[in-house]
């Protein structure tokens, strides 16, 4: 009986408790009913049921009351709301209160298969994944640089040498690898962490604006310069100048960036009192700097300027062990964000993330995560929202007999954006790109079945 799955039925409606509990016998689950939601409560404690199939409208309390209470008590058992009335108000709560999912009256037999299904595979992931949240939340946030690798390491030890002057550093590694997070630690463990930190984004920085965005102007140095305006390098003080994608520059910036690095001074556009520039430059580039100046892109002369010291992030494909710290800080990170309780990692889930090559690197993990930690709807994070969460992200098809009806994936998404918008309709709609009357047609269809 200890080993077996066993499922709890509350529900008021005799003919459904009957039904379910013979349905649920014949596939060989375990079952005990309760009418009301006080005694189901009960019987939740002593009979420590992997699912709870649930009823919204109770005789004595509201079936929501008494989900709140099972999530609270016994966070692992999976809540599948039942509802005979168009009652969506309560069902968006119901999900909102951690309730695993819910099914309309008259029940069909292939959603409830399905969702029981579930709930038994992610309750037997849940005893067999051991807990990787044991240290406190502030514990695992406190390296704000996750990494263990001996690359990793040895950039720690760059960023220690690196607080006591101001040297130009380049920093190399491909997209999402943590480069600007590295130029904030290496400002942020510096002598001058309380001066500010400003970014310049090559990517967007207007050949003709180059000047009057870094020097600054004076007032009536052209047309529409009503006011003296500082630049981003006075900006800076004598903190850091951090120059986001610096292989993007056009040939003619680059000029006179280098000519601005050579000599450290610079004039405001139309003033004629040469300031000199007291802040740490800081470039990051995701291209090979090298083979732009082999291929006439990038002026040599800048890039020996800006490589004085130079920092590679290795990609995360390099660094595999580090994952699981990885995985760990993210998880802290996303419950605190999305007042989520994911503690625990599948085994397979794990082997999935390891395997994957991670074109995206580190971003792409945090993005990846956090879709599955919601797609999980628990504490465990499971293997297979995890490849759900992956292939979003990539044009592979699952295979056919994987393949769901577009009606469900609607519903899981909608449902799944509402989870992670807190519930709130409005918020919901605007990231789906849809009005609100819209979303709650859909939420309503879900009920009446039309
Ligand atoms: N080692 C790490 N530890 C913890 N978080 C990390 C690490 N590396 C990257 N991140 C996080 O991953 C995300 C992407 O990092 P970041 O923006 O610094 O990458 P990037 O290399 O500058 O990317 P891009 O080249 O696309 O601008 C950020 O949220 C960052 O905080």
């Amino acid at each position: 009986m200890e080993n077996m799955n066993r499922v709890l039925v509350i529900d008021d409606d005799a003919s459904i408790r009957e039904s379910l509990e013979m349905y649920l016998q014949d596939k060989g689950l375990a079952v005990q009913t309760a009418e009301t939601g006080n005694d189901g409560f009960k019987l939740c404690l002593d009979y420590n049921p992997q699912v709870v199939i649930l009823d919204i409208r109770l005789p004595d309390v509201c079936g929501l009351d008494i989900l709140r209470r099972i999530v609270e008590t016994r966070p692992d058992a999976k809540v599948i709301m039942i509802t005979a009335y168009h009652d969506m108000e309560s069902s968006i709560e119901a999900m909102r209160y951690g309730a695993y999912d819910y099914i309309r009256k008259p029940l069909s037999v292939r959603e409830l298969d399905r969702s029981i299904t579930k709930s038994l595979h992610i309750s037997k992931a849940s005893l067999a994944s051991p807990h990787i949240l044991n240290d406190t939340a502030e514990q695992i946030l406190r390296n704000r640089i996750v990494g263990d690798t001996k690359a990793m390491r040895s950039i720690f030890k760059s960023i220690g040498l690196l607080s006591g002057n101001r040297a130009t550093v380049l920093i190399e590694g491909e997209t999402g690898t943590g480069k600007e997070l590295l130029a904030r630690v290496v400002h942020g463990s510096s002598l001058w962490k309380n001066e500010p930190f400003i970014t310049i984004d090559c990517t967007t920085l207007v050949e003709t604006l180059f000047e009057s965005e870094l020097f600054g102007y004076k007032k009536g140095a052209f047309t529409g310069a009503a006011e003296s305006k500082k630049g981003r390098i006075e900006l800076a003080g004598s903190g850091t100048l951090f120059f986001d994608e610096v292989g993007e520059l056009p040939l003619a910036s680059q000029a006179k960036l280098l000519r601005f690095l050579e000599y450290g001074d610079f004039t405001r556009v139309g003033g004629n009192q040469p300031r000199q520039c007291q802040a740490r430059i800081i470039a990051a580039t995701n291209r090979n700097l090298k083979d732009l100046v082999k291929e006439g892109l990038f002026r040599q002369d800048l890039f020996f300027r800006l490589k004085v010291i130079t920092i590679h992030v290795p990609p995360l494909r390099e660094r595999i062990s580090d994952l699981s710290e990885l995985v760990r800080f993210f998880l802290v990170k996303i419950n605190q964000d999305l007042s989520t309780k994911v503690a625990k990692v599948e085994k397979q889930a794990m082997a999935v993330l390891k395997a994957h090559s991670w074109p995206g690197n580190v971003r792409e993990l945090k993005n990846v995560l956090m879709k599955a930690v919601l797609e999980s709807r628990g504490t465990v994070l499971m293997a297979d929202a995890v490849e759900a969460a992956l292939a979003g992200s990539s044009t592979e098809l699952p295979d056919t007999a994987e393949l769901k009806t577009l009606e469900e994936v609607e519903k899981e998404y909608i449902l799944m954006a509402l989870s992670r918008c807190g519930g709130n309709i409005s918020t919901t709609a605007k990231v789906l790109g849809i009005s609100r009357p819209t979303l709650r047609k859909r939420l309503s269809e879900y009920h009446t079945g039309s």
